[in-house]
């Protein structure tokens, strides 16, 4: 037993933060402070020695999609749970992670493209509209320190339309552009074009844009504040230890 696992009062659950002092690692280390039922056992970013996070019985992860692999094995092999909010997460890598996860019954790992409750709801929404229209496009704003686009959640948001899509027989979303300066009509994922902005001021807004014959129907969802995902992740670290394997989203949380 380590010294801090010795320390820790009976019933606090052990966390430790990767990416510590970035801008939502930050948010982290103070929500698990604030919490009663948690305590913060090590916070780590670029250039620390991980090791002192093997006293943590959860870790939650923000850092970058180069580096967050690295750590989830780490993590999986030294037998802690992990909340994921790093973007970047292709089936491949999902798969990768199932298969670390495969000999570690006790371990459990949520990893979820955005920890808003309201925007896990807009994604669940975007979702249920999709087979009522033919046309919908993803319209993702975020601040300019942001390094992926489009997004982890327009990512995600494009996947589940397009499966509802397939799943009610639509077809392609109806687009004449024949000349087109590249770029200009988005990127295309799974059929659904996503436009990325990037603007000081903004921290993550989405906007799904459905049409339909005499009528569009627009779902929106804003996060003002980085603290918007602080109840998604709190209910993760306390949820993920209770869930072995590979948990994606935070829907099944929610329900
Ligand atoms: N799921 C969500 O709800 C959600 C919300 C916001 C951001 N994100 C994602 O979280 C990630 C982080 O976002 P951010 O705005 O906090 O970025 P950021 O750049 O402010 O923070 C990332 C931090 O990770 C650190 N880091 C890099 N390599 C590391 C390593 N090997 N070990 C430990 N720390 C390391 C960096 O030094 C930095 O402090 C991005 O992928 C972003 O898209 C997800
Ligand atoms: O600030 C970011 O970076 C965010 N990233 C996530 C994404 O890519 O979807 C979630 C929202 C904030």
């Amino acid at each position: 037993m380590t010294d801090e696992q010795e320390k820790t009062p009976a019933g606090l659950v052990r966390v430790g933060v990767f990416g510590a002092r970035g801008r939502m690692g930050i948010e982290v280390c103070k929500a698990v402070d604030a919490a009663d039922d948690l305590t913060l056992v090590a916070s780590i970013d670029q250039g620390d020695d991980r090791s002192a996070v093997a006293a943590a019985e959860v870790v939650v992860d923000f850092t970058t999609p180069d580096v967050v692999m690295d750590n989830l094995q780490w993590c999986i092999d030294q037998g802690i749970s992990v909340v994921v909010g790093t973007t970047g997460f292709t089936e491949q890598r999902l798969e990768q992670v199932r298969a670390w996860l495969a000999g570690k019954p006790d371990v459990g790992v949520v990893i979820a493209p955005n920890f808003g409750i309201g925007a896990v709801l807009m994604m669940q929404f975007a979702a249920r509209a999709a087979r009522h229209f033919e046309s919908v496009e993803i319209i993702e704003q975020h601040h300019p320190g942001k390094l992926d686009a489009p997004s982890g959640t327009a990512t995600h948001t494009a996947r589940q339309i397009a499966q509802a899509r397939a799943e009610a027989g639509l077809g392609p979303v109806p687009d004449a552009t024949r000349d087109e300066v590249p770029g200009a009509r988005g990127a295309e994922i799974d059929g659904v074009r996503v436009h990325a902005v990037r603007a000081t001021g903004l921290v993550a807004h989405q906007e799904v844009l459905f049409g339909g014959t005499g009528e569009t129907l627009t779902i929106r969802h804003d996060s003002y504040d980085r603290v918007s995902f602080m109840p998604g992740v709190l209910l993760a670290v306390r949820a993920v230890r209770d869930r072995p394997g590979l948990t994606v989203g935070l829907d099944a949380l929610l329900d």
